[in-house]
């Protein structure tokens, strides 16, 4: 009996990890299914759900899984529309098949111009209001330009305001003059093409690029650390999105057989973010219950697709999953279906003091050196930076190298923070120079930086939340080793080492701030840096814990750079290392902790006596 039960729960996970998969084969089966009695007037109105859906896919790729809501899924959709048709025209009555034309023409206008909004937006560093403000203008200008565009290429003569008409239907066969398929036909073919591109992505964003993605859209700066182009992330994410709302319009035109500017109006872009909500953000199969959803019910009350009633079911609609449904339909199953399951988090309970062998932190480290070189000298010459009246990092000149740990103490304000962040590339100085190494790092980005050897731990554990524990290691690790086999195994020997085997599979916000602390620097460890700025690492571990950093801190002087920003004396003394008072922005005394702990004039900044202050 219990074995039967154990069997049920581990099928039931597996299937929960799997149903993006169950769903294109069920959505398929049930079309091909459906066609044998399905009215045609149906199957043609259910086809363009089909296409909306699609859409909604391509924008739940930008917005739902990398943050990004975009307001021009809307444009590559007409730009698909308009390029595939022209080139189905001019094509299809020399040698019939209809798709085979416009598809490719529509993704890869779609591509191309999502590639270069996508360049500027995120090469640009736009912050999410202004990416979507700006996106919704490219889908205006187009909407604008289209109404006075009067153009014939070749066959196909585009009217402006008219439109494009005669554009062929759904032809599969290759000979002239092939007839188009008929509406159940068409919803078939529409249903598999489409189930074919969801797989597809469901597939890239199971995988190591689905992960980036998902790291950039919870924290692209901690993405970056971990030496990640994310801005090329971006922008093949939105190509690929562009790609797929390319060829759903050219689906679009095979469809209606007929194109004009309000493809790019502000009604039709608003309604692709209302299917993805209503079926669920971020859940890729939502997009396409969402268009199904709010289709079949305006279809039923009379309305048709965007008939007269759809304004006030979509109001009422929305309104209602504001009030009860966050997740939309898909994440509300989804989440029913999960609470069935066994609680993977519960582990999260289970986990102990973190105490680190030292002979396994040595063997890692010593692999460390053997695949990224030697350790580094870390070096700023006058590093200056400016925030209006205030100055953090006034001209600071030091070297800092292996050896002994170097630890940056001060009172509150002092720049310490300021400083490390002016060194990875989070500040951009305004003056002096910063080098790795040989190199002149000054003016190179973050996560080149990264993989010139430098590796930061912030103030706050930056960790992936939604992830679990062992893949918020696995995104570290994939970062240096781009071998997904290779970073397996380092993130393997990093879990062991902290201890953490039996919370691999725990979700990372579920663990303790202490234990998000050592999850953090485990990911700095995954990356084998060949510098490492640890900023207040001991904040929220305990005093056992704190030892335990303190020895580890130590074993990694000895193998690379360690700079340590800390307000815990008691930790500073036992690193046993060299120690710069930082006072508003400047080095304000160096040497070991004891002469510094006896200085006046540090006691003096500390507790704002006398002139010093
Ligand atoms: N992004 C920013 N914009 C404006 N001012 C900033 C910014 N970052 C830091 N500062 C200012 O720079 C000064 C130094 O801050 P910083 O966090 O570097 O000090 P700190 O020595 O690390 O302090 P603490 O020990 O409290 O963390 C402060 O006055 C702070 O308000």
């Amino acid at each position: 009996m219990t074995r039967d039960v154990n069997r049920a729960t581990g099928l039931s996970e597996k299937l929960y990890e799997n149903a993006g998969l169950v769903f294109p084969v069920l959505a398929t089966g049930a079309a091909l299914a459906a066609a044998s009695f399905i009215d045609p007037y149906l199957a043609y109105v259910a086809t363009s759900w089909v296409i909306f859906g699609l859409l909604g896919l391509s924008l739940d790729l930008v917005w739902g899984r990398g943050g990004l809501l975009s307001l021009g899924q809307t444009a590559f959709y007409g730009l698909g529309g308009y390029f595939g048709s022209i080139l189905a025209i001019n094509m299809a009555p020399l040698t019939g098949n209809t798709l085979v034309w416009s598809l490719p023409a529509g993704a890869v206008f779609g591509a191309a111009s999502a590639a270069a909004l996508g360049a500027i937006i995120f090469f640009a560093r736009m912050g999410p209001l202004q990416a979507t403000i700006l996106s919704y203008t490219f889908t205006l200008l187009l909407w604008s330009l289209t109404q006075s565009l009067k153009i014939s290429v070749g066959q196909a003569e585009i009217g402006g305001d008219n439109g494009l008409s005669n554009i062929p239907g759904v032809v599969l066969a290759f000979r002239r003059g092939a007839e188009s398929l008929d509406p159940v036909e068409v919803f078939v073919t529409v249903v598999i093409v489409s189930a074919a591109v969801y797989f597809l992505c469901w597939w890239l964003m199971r995988g190591t690029f689905g992960r980036v993605i998902d790291c950039i859209r919870i924290d692209p700066q901690k993405t970056e650390l971990l030496g990640y182009d994310i801005r090329k992330y971006q922008v093949a994410s939105f190509s690929l999105a562009g790609a797929i709302a390319g060829l759903a319009g050219a689906m679009f035109a095979a469809w209606a057989n007929y194109l004009n500017p309000s493809i790019f109006s502000v009604q039709e872009a608003l309604l692709v973010p209302i299917y993805v909500l209503v079926g669920g953000l971020g859940t890729l199969a939502g997009a396409f219950v969402g268009a199904f959803a709010i289709g079949g019910l305006s279809y039923y009350l009379g309305g048709g697709a965007v008939g007269g009633q759809t304004t006030l079911i979509l109001g009422i609609v929305l309104i209602l999953l504001v009030l009860f449904l966050k997740n939309g339909l898909v994440g509300a199953i989804g989440e029913l279906w999960r609470r069935t399951l066994p609680d993977a988090n519960a582990a999260a309970r289970d986990a102990g003091a973190v105490s680190i062998d030292p002979g396994v932190l040595e063997g890692i480290l010593v692999e460390a050196a053997e695949q990224a070189g030697p350790a580094k000298r870390l070096a700023t010459v006058d590093l200056y930076k400016q925030f209006g009246g205030v100055i953090p990092v006034n001209k600071v000149t030091r070297a800092f190298e292996p050896g002994r740990p170097y630890s940056l103490i001060g009172p509150n304000g002092a720049g310490k923070s300021s400083y490390l962040k002016a060194c990875v590339g989070i500040y951009m100085p305004e003056a002096g120079s910063v080098v790795v190494g040989d190199v002149d790092a000054t003016n190179a980005p973050i996560f080149e930086r990264v993989r010139q050897g430098v590796g930061v731990k912030n103030q706050k554990p930056q960790i992936f939340g939604e992830l679990t524990v062992d893949e918020n290691l696995a995104i570290a690790a994939f970062a240096r080793t781009r071998d997904r086999q290779a970073a397996a195994d380092v993130s393997r020997r990093i879990l062991a080492m902290l201890g953490f085997e039996q919370q691999a599979k725990v979700q990372a916000s579920a663990l303790s701030h202490g234990q998000q602390q050592w999850l953090d620097i485990g990911m700095v460890l995954c990356l084998a840096p060949r510098v490492i700025l640890l900023d207040e690492p001991a904040a929220g571990m305990t005093n056992e814990e704190t030892r335990e950093l303190s020895a580890l801190v130590r074993t990694l002087a000895r193998h690379t750079t360690v700079i340590v920003v800390e307000h815990d004396m008691e930790f500073v003394r036992t690193l046993e290392g060299h120690v710069t008072v930082l006072h508003h922005g400047q080095v304000f005394a160096e040497g070991d902790i004891a002469e510094l702990r006896a200085d006046d004039r540090v006691l003096d900044i500390y507790l704002g006596r006398r002139e010093h202050v």
